[in-house]
């Protein structure tokens, strides 16, 4: 059957996942720190604004200046779409205090109740008729009380897949943990792509890997990535191979390669053809 798909336009990333996210699904971006993820949902938001989709990020770790700040800084311009209103950030951060908070549209003044940001998150939606969002960081919502981790996390899941958008949610873990952001989430959410820096010999190597993705193929490497000044690049038809003292990156089999490819012209010709019967 035919999943449509939210495309991410982050280079390498809709390639690894066959064709985009499937449209709805809740995404689990995990890893340690300073792996990408914020960058990731950043991308992920903005991506979209340019190709005329409305978007929301959820501020729970950086203050909404700071969050501004960092989009700015990989040339990524949100104050146009805010303007329009096609571009929010709920701040989730300042509790509603100081001047910035005074200016702001969203505020969830206690972050606690989950359900004062469900409804805040519910009101943005339609108000800007979003169909992405970017939580970051999910984590800090249950931080202080892991058992209503999964609840908070469905409860967030209900509100914005029910409202026809595609979201990232931003999981911290610890370096070196395996996990994604424990099992009551990770079960809960469609999604998981892990986000990885790994020393050896004194090298640093970035990676990113699809964990499981409902609803499409994906890709079954570690595939190493990139940082640079225009965000993240996924080397999406090369392999990270690491072994105890060597890390190698190699070229995916050819046959891979051109599925991969494939899956992204198939998307493009099934849009042309709903375009099309639309008009
Ligand atoms: N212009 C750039 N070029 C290369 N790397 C960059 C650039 N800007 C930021 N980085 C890298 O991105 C990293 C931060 O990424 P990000 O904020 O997404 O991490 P994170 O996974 O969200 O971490 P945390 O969980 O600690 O917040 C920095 O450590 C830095 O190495």
């Amino acid at each position: 059957m035919y999943v449509k798909r939210v495309r991410t336009y982050i280079p390498g990333m809709d390639e690894i996942l066959y064709g985009g996210i499937p449209e709805r699904n809740i995404v689990l971006v995990s890893g340690g720190p300073g792996t990408g993820k914020s960058i990731m949902a950043k991308q992920f938001i903005y991506n979209g604004l340019t190709r005329g989709e409305s978007g929301i990020f959820v501020a729970l770790e950086e203050h909404p200046v700071s969050v501004l700040r960092s989009f700015h800084h990989f040339g990524w311009d949100v104050t146009k779409y805010e303007k329009e209103g096609k571009f929010a950030i709920i701040d989730a951060f300042t509790g509603g205090y100081g001047s910035t908070a005074q200016k702001e549209k969203y505020v969830v003044k206690n972050v606690d109740d989950v359900k004062e940001l469900g409804e805040i998150l519910r009101t943005a939606i339609k108000e800007m008729k979003a169909t992405r969002v970017a939580i970051d960081s999910v984590s800090t919502l249950y931080l202080t009380k892991p058992a209503m981790a999964r609840s908070i996390v469905m409860t967030l899941k209900r509100i914005i897949s029910g409202l026809g958008c595609t979201a990232i949610f931003v999981s911290q873990v610890s370096v070196g943990e395996r996990g994604f952001g424990g099992p009551g989430v990770e079960h809960a959410v469609d999604g998981i792509i892990r986000m990885d820096l790994d020393e050896v010999e004194g090298k640093m190597y970035r990676s990113i890997i699809v964990w499981k993705m409902r609803d499409t193929k994906i890709s079954m490497v570690r595939h190493p990535m990139e940082i640079t000044d225009n965000g993240i690049i996924v080397e999406w038809d090369k392999y990270l191979k690491i072994t105890n003292f060597k890390a190698e990156i190699q070229p995916l089999p050819k046959e891979e390669v051109e599925e991969m490819k494939k899956s992204l012209e198939v998307k493009e010709k099934v849009e042309e053809i709903e375009i099309e019967e639309e008009e």
